[in-house]
């Protein structure tokens, strides 16, 4: 299994954001994309996920093959921190939620509605629904937001549990997870070009 993706552009709100973005990642391997606020890299990791259209380009792999974890956590907050992790299992039609609890240390918190926990518990239970989706490529938007130390070297371990397993994971992060094995990509470079203007006088009016 490999994710190859192939002169992408990317555009948010209609307005081009990246283009000509092209990389690769094998069975084994992650890949952290890098650059400075609102440059594009959530609008990247949303089209490879294929949750929002590409302007061009090609992804070369099926989004049936990948778990998404953004911003919002997708938690259902009325339900238990097991019952949430249970929900996903039967939505993913996977085994046992028991390696994710462990991954993320909630076993002493798995009969806690979801809605009770911390910032920082409930981005444990986010990160440990990517486990139970049982799916190869984990496409991760900044996912130590809220997390402390203990809890960064927790989900570095559950991405190397992972990649160990056949998996690859793709993500942005603006801090050093480390993950010493993963490579950087930065994406200044592909930074999109504003559109020539065929009618000058036009724009102005
Ligand atoms: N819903 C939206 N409508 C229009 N423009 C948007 C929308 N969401 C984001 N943008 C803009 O699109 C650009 C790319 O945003 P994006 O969230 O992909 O950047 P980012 O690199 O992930 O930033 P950050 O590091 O702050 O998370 C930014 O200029 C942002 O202001």
């Amino acid at each position: 299994m490999e994710l190859t993706v192939t002169d992408l552009a990317v555009a948010r709100g209609g307005v081009p954001v990246l283009e000509g973005v092209s990389f690769t990642v094998m069975a084994g391997e992650a890949l952290v994309l890098r650059g400075p606020n609102g440059c594009g890299k959530t609008t990247l990791l949303r089209t490879v996920a294929g949750l929002q259209p590409a302007l061009a380009g090609q992804i070369g792999l099926e989004r049936e093959a990948m778990a998404y974890a953004g911003h919002s956590d997708g938690i259902k907050a009325v339900l238990s921190v097991r019952e949430n992790l249970q929900f996903w299992a039967d939505v993913f039609a996977t085994g046992s939620i028991e390696p994710a609890l462990e991954a993320f240390d909630l076993n002493g918190l798995k009969d806690r509605p979801a809605g009770s926990l911390s910032a920082g518990q409930k981005r444990r239970l986010g990160l440990a629904r990517m486990v139970v989706t049982g799916r190869p490529v984990w496409v991760l938007d900044e996912p130590t937001v809220s997390l402390d130390v203990s809890a960064v070297e927790m989900f570095a371990g559950a991405v190397r549990t992972h990649l160990r397993g056949g998996g690859l994971a793709l993500m942005a992060t603006h801090i050093d997870l480390g993950l010493d094995e993963a490579r950087v990509l930065d994406v200044r470079p592909f930074k999109a070009k504003a559109p020539a203007l065929d009618d000058f006088d036009g724009a102005f009016l």
